[in-house]
């Protein structure tokens, strides 16, 4: 323990803080790192297909991740780079087709083409979450599960019961709950002549896949809501009204998912999630920054990631969000763009468990609001570095970016010699 960091411990507890407990606390708390950082959401399964479903990536900085093996490496580099209990997020169409697994359409997808998921979540003792991919494939031209096409329709609603299946493999064979996430990008451009309709089919499909037997102990199945997308500027069927009912209504079966990237620029996610607490014993959290929209830059130690992760710790909740990365930079190092943000979110989290929120509750609640500012912007203040510091030792990672360093190396002998 560094002299810096006692002394910032003592200043920390004469409020009240006890930070050796802020980062027992921390280190206890499962983060999901998404797997689509490392290759620009491209996946696996469909060779020499773009992205498509409103989302984008922009940049084309060298050392993308081609291959599973490529993928996984690039991944544990992450791993060695960042403190805290990690789950690893894997969308469907991350599938690993082989001699022994050739390629099957994703309504035929199996446990068994993501065993190389699983042994690598083994290998590193963490978690795994699921998606299912309603995007980026030929049956994905335009709505999906909301889709007038019965056999569009019935062909993503088979792709999102196979996706059950195998998200009751990840549970099983890691011993942790798997997060399923249910995203679409069904929307139009332009007017609808008929935005309900698209919504009832939508319901429906969710809840043919939902009728695959599952236990709610060990799948979480999620809704996540978006207001636009990129080609899809006008209607999204997955709104927020939509997806917060939805999950409503089907308790113990779905539960919402919230992105902080899919509301209007001025809404912000902070002041939604004490209100979800209020109603939903679980739900699940996309963190992400959205730059003016949807843009899914790195997440940064910012103001409003910060307000997130303390509505989530003074409200008690860090057992009750799911919480998972999703964000895609191909314009920088995408290894390091992968650990800026975890890093980021873990320092949002532990920043927010060395807040006196008690004493700070009291103040709002006898409606001090003058000694509130004073005192919140006192924190501001306090030696947070030294406790972050202290968390990555315990944690066996830098708690300075000379890990940077490490990055740098990996990128001149790894990244670079893909061409
Ligand atoms: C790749 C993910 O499924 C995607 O980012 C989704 O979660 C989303 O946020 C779409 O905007
Ligand atoms: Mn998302």
């Amino acid at each position: 323990m560094s002299a810096r960091y006692e002394a910032a411990r003592e200043a920390y507890a004469k409020v009240g803080v006890d930070t050796d407990r802020a980062i027992e606390i921390l280190k206890k708390v499962p983060v999901s790192l998404h797997c689509w950082q490392g290759d620009d959401v491209l996946g696996f399964d469909q060779k020499g297909r773009g992205l498509s479903g409103g989302i984008q990536t922009t940049g084309n900085y060298p050392g993308r991740a081609r291959t599973p093996e490529e993928l996984f490496a690039d991944i544990e580099e992450v791993l060695k780079l960042t403190p805290g209990t990690k789950k690893i997020n894997v969308h469907a169409s991350y599938a690993v087709f082989d001699e022994e697994n050739p390629w099957v359409d994703r309504d035929q997808i199996e446990p068994r083409h993501f065993k190389k998921w699983v042994d690598f979540a083994k290998k590193h003792g963490i978690g795994l979450d699921f998606n299912p991919t309603f995007f980026s494939h030929p049956m994905a031209k335009g709505l999906t599960l909301s889709s007038p096409d019965e056999e569009i329709r019935s062909f993503w609603i088979e792709h999102g019961k196979a996706c059950i299946r195998i998200s009751n493999y990840f549970a099983e064979e890691t011993g942790f709950p798997c997060t399923m996430n249910i995203w679409t990008g069904d929307g139009f451009k332009d007017i609808p002549a008929d935005r309900m309709g698209p919504r009832m089919r939508y319901k429906d499909s969710i809840e043919q896949i939902l009728s695959e037997p599952f236990d709610f102990a060990k799948v979480k199945p999620c809704v996540e809501s978006k207001v636009f997308g990129i080609g899809v500027e006008s209607y999204t069927v997955g709104s927020a009204e939509f997806t917060l009912s939805f999950a409503a209504s089907h308790p113990n079966k779905c539960i919402p998912l919230m992105d902080n990237g899919h509301y209007h620029p001025t809404e912000v996610v902070s002041d939604k999630i004490p209100a979800l607490l209020c109603f939903y014993p679980e739900f699940a959290l996309h963190i992400t920054r959205p730059v003016r929209w949807d843009s899914d830059h790195v997440v940064l130690f910012d103001d409003e990631t910060k307000e997130m992760a303390k509505e989530i710790v003074r409200n008690d909740a860090l057992g009750r969000v799911n919480m998972a990365l999703d964000f895609f930079d191909a314009s920088i190092n995408r290894v390091s763009a992968w650990t800026v943000g975890f890093r980021n979110w873990q320092k949002a989290l532990l920043n927010a468990l060395v807040l006196p929120s008690e004493s700070l509750k009291a103040l709002q609640d006898q409606e001090n609001f003058t000694k509130l500012m004073v005192a919140q912007e006192e924190m501001k203040l306090y030696d947070f570095g030294a406790v972050w510091e202290e968390y990555c030792r315990q944690e066996n990672v830098v708690g300075d970016m000379s890990w940077f360093d490490e990055l740098e190396s990996y990128e001149r002998e790894v990244l670079a010699r893909r061409q």
